[in-house]
C-alpha cells in the first residue's frame, strides 16, 4: 500500500526534514528527478519549460539548467517572476528565454517536451488565462507535458476540475498526493512518478492499494481447509426479470475461491444449476451474504430476512434504497455515484466533483464501509479512511460489472476478511482481470480470467 499525502501533510513533512538539518537542499534533489524523467520522455529536441512564481516553478528551473547541459531549453516566466537563485542557475546554463505568451505558443511546433512548472504544493486552482490557453495548446499540438509535482490548475487536494495542464507524465515527491489518485482530477495526471527526495512519509488516512497487497492478502488455501474453512456465501440476488444480476454475482463469488456458494434468490433454479452446478440452492450456514443486485426493486421484506441472517452483508443496487436504520457494522455498501447521491440526498454531480467526501459521509452516516464504484473505486470506512483500489482500463464501464464484484467482495467477506479489504482486494482484482485482458470483453467473460490474475499475482 502506498500513502497519499495532502498539501499540508507534505509540507509537515517537508518542515521536520528542514528542522533536523536546515541545510538539506530538497529542490536539488526534486530537479534532479524532473530532469531525469523529462530525459527518459524526450530524449533529444528542444525543451519549453513554463516557470510559474514560487518554488515549483524553482524546480523547473533548476531542472532546465540540467538539462541545458545537453539540449535546446526554452523558458517561459509565466508569471513575470521565478524563483531568483533558479532563474539565475538556468540563466547561465545557457536557458534562452521566450518574451510572451503568442512566442511560447509558437514553439509548440518544434518542442518535443514541455515541462509544466507554474504551481505546485501552492497552487490555487485553475489557471490565468495565457497559461490555460497554452496548456490547451499543448493538448491540440499532441506535445507531451511533464507536470513537476501535479499539473498546474489542479488543487493539490483533489476537487472540481476546471482549466489545468493535462500531463502525459507527473513527477511528484515524496508520495502522491490526492489530486494524482481522485477524480476527476486523477485523470489529468497521465503516469505519476514518485521521486524520492529523502523526505519521510507519514501515515495518513488515505492510501492506494497495489498488486503487491493482493498478493499478500489474498485467502489461499491450505491443507486443513475445507468449505467452510475458505467461506461459505450466500446470495440473495436477481429475479425472474433480472436472472443474469444472478448467475454474474455467483460467478464471480465462485472464480474469486468461495469455499462453496449456496443462492437463495429469485432467478429460475434451473439456469442457476444449469450454468454453475456446484452451487447449493437455499440458505444454510454461511459466513457472509450479498443481497440487492438484480432485485429489480428495493424490497424491505427481503432486505429484513437478509438482516435476520446475522452475517456481514454486501449491499448492492437496489437494496441500497431499503438499508436499515444502524446495525450495519462490518458490512458493505457498493453503491455507484447515481446510488450514493440517493443515500446522500445530493445531486450526482456533487459526488462526481467529490468522490471521497462522498464516499467518507456514507461510510460515516452508515457506520458501514461503502465501495463507491466507477472509473476510480474508493473504499470510504466509517473512521474515515479511505483506500482507493488498484485501476482498470475504461472498458469495465459496463452493465454487469457491479453484480460480479459484489460476489467477489462476498467471497472475501466470508474468507473471514475485514470490509475494507473485501471491497479495495475485490475492487481490484476485477481491475486487474481486464487490464490483463484488454478489449470490450463482456463482464462473464473477464470474471472467467480472475483464477489466472489470482494465481499471477506479483508480489
Ligand atoms: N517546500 C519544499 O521544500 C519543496 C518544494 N518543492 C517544490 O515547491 C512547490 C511548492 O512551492 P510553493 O510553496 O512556492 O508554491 P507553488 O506551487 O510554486 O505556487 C505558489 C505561487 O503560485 C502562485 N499561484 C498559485 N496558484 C495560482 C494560480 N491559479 N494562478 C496564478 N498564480 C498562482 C501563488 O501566488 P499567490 O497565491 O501568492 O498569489 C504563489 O506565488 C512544490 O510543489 C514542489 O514543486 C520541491 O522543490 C521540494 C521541496
Ligand atoms: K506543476
Amino acid at each position: 500500500m502506498k500513502t497519499v499525502v495532502t498539501a499540508q501533510q507534505m509540507r509537515d513533512a517537508e518542515r521536520a526534514v528542514w528542522d533536523a538539518d536546515p541545510d538539506v537542499d530538497l529542490m536539488t534533489r526534486a530537479a534532479a528527478g524532473v530532469a531525469r524523467v523529462a530525459d527518459e520522455m524526450a530524449p533529444e529536441g528542444p525543451v519549453l519549460v513554463v516557470v510559474g512564481p514560487g518554488n515549483n516553478g524553482g524546480d523547473g528551473l533548476f531542472a532546465a539548467a540540467t538539462l541545458a547541459e545537453s539540449r535546446e531549453v526554452l523558458l517561459w516566466l509565466a508569471a513575470g517572476r521565478a524563483h531568483d537563485e533558479g532563474l539565475a542557475a538556468a540563466r547561465s546554463a545557457g536557458c534562452r528565454e521566450v518574451g510572451d505568451p503568442a512566442s511560447a505558443r509558437a514553439r509548440l511546433a518544434d518542442a518535443s517536451l514541455v515541462i509544466d512548472a507554474f504551481t505546485g504544493l501552492g497552487a490555487r486552482p485553475g489557471l490565468p488565462p495565457d497559461v490555460a490557453t497554452f496548456a490547451a495548446a499543448c493538448e491540440a499540438w499532441q506535445v507531451p507535458v511533464l507536470a513537476v509535482d501535479q499539473p498546474s490548475g489542479l488543487g493539490t487536494d483533489g476537487g472540481p476540475v476546471g482549466h489545468s495542464f493535462n500531463a502525459t507524465v507527473t513527477a511528484t515527491f515524496a508520495a502522491r498526493k490526492p489530486c494524482h489518485v481522485v477524480e476527476p482530477a486523477a485523470s489529468r495526471c497521465g503516469d505519476v512518478v514518485v521521486q524520492d527526495i529523502g523526505v519521510p512519509v507519514p501515515a495518513t488516512d488515505l492510501r492506494i492499494l497495489e498488486e503487491s497487497d493482493l498478493a499478500n492478502w489474498w485467502p489461499t488455501p491450505d491443507a486443513a481447509s475445507d468449505k467452510y474453512s475458505r467461506g461459505v456465501v450466500l446470495l440473495d440476488t436477481g429475479s425472474e426479470r433480472y436472472a443474469g444480476a444472478a448467475l454474474l454475482g455467483i460467478s464471480g463469488a465462485l472464480h474469486a475461491g468461495a469455499g462453496m456458494v449456496r443462492y437463495a434468490g429469485g432467478a429460475p433454479s434451473g439456469l442457476v444449476l444449469g450454468r454453475f452446478p456446484s452451487v447449493v440452492l437455499g440458505e444454510g450456514r454461511a459466513q457472509a451474504a450479498v443481497v440487492g443486485s438484480g432485485w429489480g426493486e428495493p424490497d424491505e421484506a427481503r432486505m429484513a430476512r437478509a438482516v435476520e441472517l446475522g452475517l456481514p452483508l454486501v449491499v448492492d443496487a437496489d437494496a441500497l434504497g431499503v438499508l436499515p436504520d444502524g446495525g450495519m457494522e462490518g458490512w458493505l455498501l457498493t453503491p455507484h455515484a447515481g446510488e450514493l447521491a440517493r443515500l446522500l440526498g445530493v445531486g450526482r454531480d456533487e459526488v462526481e466533483a467529490d468522490p471521497l467526501g462522498a464516499a467518507r459521509e456514507a461510510a460515516r452516516r452508515h457506520g458501514a464501509t461503502v465501495l463507491l464504484k466507477g472509473a476510480a473505486q474508493y473504499v470510504a470506512e466509517p473512521s474515515g479512511r479511505v483506500t482507493v483500489a488498484v485501476r482498470g482500463p475504461n472498458w469495465t464501464a459496463q452493465a454487469g460489472s457491479g453484480d460480479v464484484l459484489a460476489g467477489i467482495c462476498g467471497t472475501l467477506l466470508a474468507a473471514g476478511l475485514p470490509a475494507w479489504k473485501a471491497a479495495a482486494m475485490g475492487a481490484s482484482v476485477q481491475a486487474l482481470a481486464a487490464q490483463r485482458h484488454p478489449g470490450p470483453y463482456p463482464p462473464d467473460r473477464l470474471t472467467e480470467f480472475l483464477p489466472t490474475v489470482v494465481a499471477n499475482l506479483d508480489a
